[in-house]
């Protein structure tokens, strides 16, 4: 159904080809996540089966067309066969939710009494009757993808094509989103999704095929997500240098009401103090792991206060000995 014999795509103007010698086949009624960095090359994949792109080596055959030789005064006809949904709707925002959709038919010449049949017919299957009449800002982020979804399957594709259709809607509405298109994929609808959602391709375990710098270095059966390392995270040391900072800071406070009562305290230099943190969270291995307590709060050079007496202990949690433990900081 759909093929890639060997191609490499290079953009003009780069000198790294996006996709390399890339080698793949969809089968009919399959579901196949491209998953990847970003850059690896997913949405270079989806505009070549689109035909919005040329390869610059090997062939790409969809529903048996060799797109080569495709001219493109036929592409408009080829792709009624090709449903596509992307990240950010397209949807023009003038028009309803009908005419939204009832457009793409008009534009194919498609006549009035299969529009009036076809458009209520697929509003229903996406779950979007009784909001016919809606204008796109009137409805939520997962109903306006619906429209998309509607609108990409009113014409009945083969293929329906599908670039990151999750990623601006929240997570209860992502799998909203999912379960329809795996609905519509139980319906014998081929489904090709570009993906960075690791949690749903993990749980539907679908075909997987895994691109990095534009290669195919994975094409699985039923996969996973699989190495998360290239995902977006938040680092861990940031969060451990505020935790810190914020115990340091808790430390000179003490120091200061130790100071004014027995004038025996060395004062401490929090940029000091902060820079050494910086440092030592520089040095540290990342990990996921709950951070360890800064041991600069521990060094610091106070003479032993009797701090329970300063009453300043409760506030800043150091009453109780048994839960030295505890992460300064923020902890939710
Ligand atoms: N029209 C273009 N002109 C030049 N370079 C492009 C063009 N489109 C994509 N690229 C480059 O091709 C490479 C692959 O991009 P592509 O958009 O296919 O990756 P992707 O895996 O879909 O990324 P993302 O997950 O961020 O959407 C990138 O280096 C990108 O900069």
């Amino acid at each position: 159904m759909i093929r890639f014999e060997n191609v490499t795509k290079r953009y003009r103007g780069t000198t790294r080809p996006a996709l390399n010698a890339v080698d793949f086949e969809v089968q009919r009624g399959e579901f196949v996540f491209l998953v990847g960095a970003s850059g690896s090359g997913k949405s270079s994949c989806l505009q070549l089966i689109l035909r919005a792109e040329t390869p610059s080596e090997g062939r790409v055959v969809v529903l048996g067309r060799d797109l080569r030789t495709l001219s493109n005064r036929k592409v408009p006809y080829f792709r009624r066969h090709i449903g596509s949904v992307f990240q950010d709707f397209r949807l023009l925002p003038n028009k309803t939710v009908h005419q939204n959709v009832a457009f793409t038919l008009q534009v194919t010449g498609a006549s009035r009494g299969f529009i009036q049949q076809a458009v209520p017919e697929v509003l229903a299957l996406v779950g979007l009757d009784g909001k016919e009449k809606r204008l796109p800002h009137e409805l939520s982020g997962g109903e306006q993808q619906r429209v998309a979804i509607a609108r990409a399957l009113v014409n009945r594709p083969q293929v329906l094509l599908a670039d990151e259709p999750t990623g601006n809607l929240d997570p209860g509405t992502s799998i909203d989103i999912m379960q329809l298109l795996a609905r519509i994929n139980a319906g014998g609808t081929t489904v090709v999704m570009a993906t960075h959602e690791a949690g749903f391709v993990d749980q539907m375990q679908r075909r997987v095929i895994e691109l990095s710098n534009g290669e195919m270095v994975r094409d699985e059966r039923r996969g996973g997500y699989g190495d998360t390392s290239g995902l977006p995270r938040l680092a861990p040391e940031v969060e451990r240098g505020a935790a810190a900072v914020a115990a340091l800071t808790a430390v000179l406070e003490v120091q200061r009401e130790v100071a004014h009562i027995t004038g025996a305290v060395e004062p401490l230099n929090l940029e000091d103090a902060q820079r050494a943190e910086a440092e030592r969270a520089a040095a540290a291995p990342a990990t996921d792991a709950a951070p360890e307590p800064s041991t600069h709060t521990r060094s610091v050079p106070v003479t032993t206060p009797d701090v329970d007496a300063l009453g300043l202990a409760d506030r800043l949690g150091l009453a109780d000995k048994n839960d030295r433990d505890d992460e300064v900081g923020p902890t939710s």
